[in-house]
């Protein structure tokens, strides 16, 4: 039997070592990657096999070279009926958690996501049988739901068992051997109809930033009123080097992109400030920004469970409230301007060979 690891160079390691503590002694750790007609295999090879992935089925058909999550969860249905493994796990990233439900519902199996916590049946986590491992067939998964608020716990009985791994999983020390990871070209077939949903183009950002990197988030909400309303946030943003985010009304209203959503069936942010304006803050948004370092609420409702949670509330409306903070930011950028001019003056005019604490503490300062 061996465990399937779908993965990349940037998830393998955790993957592996995951694979590892749920495998069985005698199971191989065994990868699968999915490519289109020049991908070189052999790099990713040497770097799965340092984490001890004994093989790599490198999966080749045109569709799949590109990101295509019906034609690869395609052809991973196919790899398992193949191979039979005991289990494949992906990171639970949107890919991952894609992947694996096409290939779920193809191959009649069932899926666990967002898995915190793994214990096979015969690997090396300790259930306190002490054997190491129950030998029912069975895994037992602690999985989070509700975007993180609830931890469910789980038991997976069924031949090959198709887990996502979440980021803030537990990984057992499990010693890890280095293996000479073997390639294996493998060809499948793909229906066209399967490259129905595939990238189409890449467009990098203006800025480098995106929702889930940016360290600061204006987000707007129903209170903002509309697709115009969001002109202010854009330039609240641009003023503190983040993006615009918002909440689920405003991409169902079309007021903006879906990629901009933040919260369960959006993006999941971590910022160092989180501006919700005019959001209410009703869970399936607040488990998305919830991470964040600072959450400013504003709304003209006080009550709203954002206005109760956030680190900062200021009741009013947003369209009074944002255009005098951004009113503020250019009085202060501007005096701040003014006194660097005036301290550089002060500094000019003052006599050769004078040494005032500012000019000595502060050659350089302009
Ligand atoms: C399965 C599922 C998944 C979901 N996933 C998501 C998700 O990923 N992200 C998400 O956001 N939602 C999601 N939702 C929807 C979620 O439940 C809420 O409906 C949604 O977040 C509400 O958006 P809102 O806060 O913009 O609107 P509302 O709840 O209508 O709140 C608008 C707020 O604006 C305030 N307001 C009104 N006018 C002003 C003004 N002029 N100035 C200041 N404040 C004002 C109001 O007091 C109110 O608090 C999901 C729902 C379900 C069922």
């Amino acid at each position: 039997m061996q465990l399937i690891v779908v993965a990349d160079a940037a998830t393998a390691p955790e993957l592996a070592a995951v694979a590892r503590s749920v495998a069985g002694r005698d199971d191989a750790v065994e990868a699968v990657t999915f490519a289109g007609a020049g991908f070189p295999a052999a790099d990713l090879a040497r770097e799965l096999g340092g984490h001890g992935v004994s093989r790599l089925h490198v999966v080749r058909h045109e569709l799949l070279g590109d990101y295509a999550p019906e034609a690869w969860g395609s052809a991973l249905a196919t790899v398992i009926d193949r191979l039979g493994p005991s289990g494949v796990l992906a990171p639970a990233t949107h890919r991952g958690t894609e992947v694996l439900t096409h290939a779920a519902a193809r191959a009649g199996l069932p899926l666990a996501t967002n898995c915190v916590r793994l214990a096979g049946d015969g690997g090396s986590v300790d259930d306190g049988s002490g054997d190491g491992g129950s030998g029912d067939g069975v895994w037992r998964v602690t999985r989070t739901r509700s975007g993180g608020v609830l931890l469910e716990d789980a038991e997976l009985a069924a031949p090959v068992k198709l887990v996502t791994v979440a980021a803030a999983v537990e990984i057992p020390g499990v010693p890890v051997q280095a293996a000479d990871c073997e390639v294996v070209e493998s060809a499948v077939d793909v229906p066209p109809e399967l490259g129905r949903t595939r990238v189409a183009e890449r467009v990098a950002s203006e800025t480098g930033l995106s929702l889930s990197t940016a360290p600061v988030v204006v987000s707007g909400g129903r209170g903002v009123g509309g697709a115009d309303g969001f002109a202010v946030l854009e330039q609240l943003a641009e003023r503190l080097g983040g993006v615009v985010g918002c909440s689920r009304v405003a991409t169902n209203n079309g007021w903006r992109p879906h990629r901009d959503q933040v919260g369960l069936t959006g993006t999941k942010i971590a910022a160092d400030l989180y501006i919700a304006c005019g959001i209410s803050g009703a869970t399936q948004h607040w488990v998305g920004c919830m991470d964040s370092a600072v959450i400013l609420a504003i709304n003209t409702d006080p009550e709203a469970p954002m206005m109760q949670r956030a680190t900062y509330a200021v009741e009013g409306d947003v369209h009074e409230v944002l255009p005098a903070v951004l009113e503020e930011i250019r009085r202060r950028g501007e005096s701040a301007v003014a006194a660097r001019a005036d301290r550089h003056a002060t500094e000019e005019a003052a006599p050769a060979g004078s040494s005032s604490a500012a000019s000595s503490a502060a050659p350089s300062a302009g």
